[in-house]
């Protein structure tokens, strides 16, 4: 056995799937991340709280490559890289943003049918992705038909979540999706993703304000003020430390 590739098969499966370190970020010279070491494991979901405006978006945005760092390193699977969305997709990332994002013009069918050619797959594979999806989304069949723009905040956001299924992600990258969602609503959406992370090994980086629902699901929790880390610890932990949840 050839022992370069085999300490390095090894080394990459022992990494943490997405880690950053020294991580710093601003918007026109205002600091907003201050220095952020953060390891989201295989297999892991991880919450990330903190009040509005504490950078948990924006480490988000850095990760898929929509913002740039202005320093630190970004490592996917133990590779250092310079995120780029293309890049990021390509190697197993999806990333669901705050507020939806899909085009209100474009029936769910068409949505996803785009998706699928921007993935370049081919007829076949494309429906059994679909299937796969509508198997673990069933109540997406009910609005399959219509304009995402005539859909309910919710629906929208199992859309969204939805497209990013499709392409198969070993990371989801998930900003704030229980917003404008009912609890019972976010349950219907989250409990069936905590199914397939688990069945599938996905790692998942959930930003959350809505932290009861949301450390239901979560394997870790890190809270965030004022773009640094305060806390890192277990769900039940955090419980534990009332004088803590009072700051988020
Ligand atoms: N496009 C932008 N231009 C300028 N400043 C921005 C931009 N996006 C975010 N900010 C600022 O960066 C800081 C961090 O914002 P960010 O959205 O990352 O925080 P957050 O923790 O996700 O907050 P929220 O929970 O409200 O979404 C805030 O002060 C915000 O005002």
């Amino acid at each position: 056995m050839n022992m370069a590739v085999s300490v390095a098969a090894t080394t990459a499966t022992l990494a943490p799937a997405v880690a950053v370190r020294g991580l710093r970020a601003s918007y026109a010279g205002r600091e907003v991340l201050s220095g952020i070491d953060l390891d989201l494991a295989g297999g892991e979901v991880l919450c990330l709280v903190g009040h509005n405006g504490a950078g948990k978006s924006t480490l988000l945005k850095i990760l898929f490559g929509l913002h740039p760092a202005d320093a630190g390193e970004v490592m996917l699977r133990g590779r250092p890289l310079k995120p780029h969305p293309s890049v990021m997709a390509r190697d197993g990332v999806a990333y669901v943003p705050e507020g939806r994002g899909v085009f209100p013009g474009l029936t769910v069918k068409e949505i996803f049918t785009l998706a699928l050619w921007s993935a370049s797959l081919d007829a076949g594979e494309g429906r059994a992705r679909v299937d796969e999806v509508l198997e673990l989304l069933p109540k997406l069949k009910d609005f399959w038909g219509k304009r995402a723009g005539q859909l309910s905040g919710g629906q929208q956001q199992m859309v969204s979540i939805g497209r990013a299924l499709l392409s198969r992600p070993s990371i989801l990258l998930l900003d704030e999706p229980s917003i404008g969602l009912a609890p019972k609503l976010f349950q219907d959406l989250i409990t069936p993703i905590r199914a397939i992370q688990q069945r599938r090994g996905m790692s998942i980086l959930l930003v959350e304000q809505n932290v009861g629902e949301a450390f239901a699901v979560s394997d870790r929790v890190v809270a965030m003020k004022s773009g640094v880390m305060i806390y890192e610890g277990t769900p039940e932990d955090l419980r534990d430390h009332a004088r803590l949840l009072t700051l988020f």
